[in-house]
């Protein structure tokens, strides 16, 4: 696996590994096939890092995200959360999946607080936090709002609030803005990298998108077509707060993103 250092790296992340994957392997057997997701993937990831996982379709980029979690046991090799082995559904971390998965009965306060009901936490605690993330997100007003008379912008916001309310120090997110139009996706990734900073949350975050990637990403792991190995990993260096438009046209971001590009042997890519 090759390591890019693109230019001095701008964000301050911590030395503490948070997240350590070692030669994870992957292999899905039936009666009739076998599947090897991921092969010999080993990652490691710092308090405070915004490390995002770009890759063709089918790489294994979920299932990695998954066995972190806990929620799928890798057919060998060594996966710890602070430290500890997991071996069980991680209930600790926060997970944001491409579909907001909000229940259609419930308003937007009700459907963040159903992750405190879940985990049976303090009831006015979570209110309290419930009511920060609201307005950190931007859905001041929208508070009783069903998930209906929402944008898909607003439920995939409502998502990752509910997915922030136990204040979990891990975030992991699998393509959470996939289904947004192209417009509502940028204004998503300009919160995300605010909340990032304010909350000083760790994130690994799985995309199809390269300008995602790159604008995201303190760094940013390429992935082979399956079987899912880590080819390359890029830390372009830019600075923790980044404006949008000259961010894309920052030589550190193009020069990451060519990059990219090249590695998933890209000319072209949609969004
Ligand atoms: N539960 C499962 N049983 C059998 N095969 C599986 C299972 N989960 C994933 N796979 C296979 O493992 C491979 C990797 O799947 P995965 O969903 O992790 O890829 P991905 O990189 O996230 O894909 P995409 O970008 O399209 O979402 C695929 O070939 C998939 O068919």
């Amino acid at each position: 696996m090759a390591s890019t250092q693109l230019a001095d790296a701008g964000a301050t992340v911590g030395t503490d590994p948070i997240i350590e994957v070692k030669n994870l392997t992957m292999r899905f057997s039936s009666k009739r096939s076998e599947t090897v997701a991921l092969d010999d993937v080993s990652l490691s990831v710092a308090a405070g890092e915004f490390v995002t996982i770009a890759g063709p379709s089918g790489c294994g980029k979920s299932t990695l995200l998954k066995i972190i979690a806990g929620l799928t046991l890798a057919t060998d090799g060594d996966v710890r959360l602070y430290g500890q082995q997991v071996t069980s559904p991680q209930r600790q971390i926060g997970f944001a999946f491409q579909r907001s998965a909000l229940l259609e009965w419930r308003g937007v306060r009700k459907n963040i607080l159903l992750q405190a009901e879940m985990r049976g936490m303090d009831r006015r605690r979570a209110e309290q936090r419930a009511d920060e993330l609201i307005e950190l997100t931007g859905l001041t007003g929208f508070e009783k709002a069903l998930p209906h008379e929402l944008s898909g912008g607003m439920q995939q916001r409502v998502a990752l609030c509910r997915a922030l309310l136990h204040e979990p120090r891990v975030l992991l997110m699998d393509e959470p803005f996939g289904a947004l139009d192209a417009l509502t996706r940028e204004h998503m990734n300009i919160e995300m990298n605010r909340i990032w900073r304010e909350t000083g949350t760790t994130i690994v975050l799985v995309t199809h998108s390269v300008p995602e990637a790159v604008y995201l990403g303190s760094r940013i792991v390429v992935m082979s077509p399956r079987p899912g190995r880590i080819v390359e990993t890029l830390t372009p260096g830019l600075p923790e707060e980044r404006d949008y438009g000259a961010t894309l046209t920052d030589p550190r971001f193009t020069r990451a993103a060519e990059r990219i590009r090249d590695l998933l042997g890209a000319t072209h890519t949609p969004d």
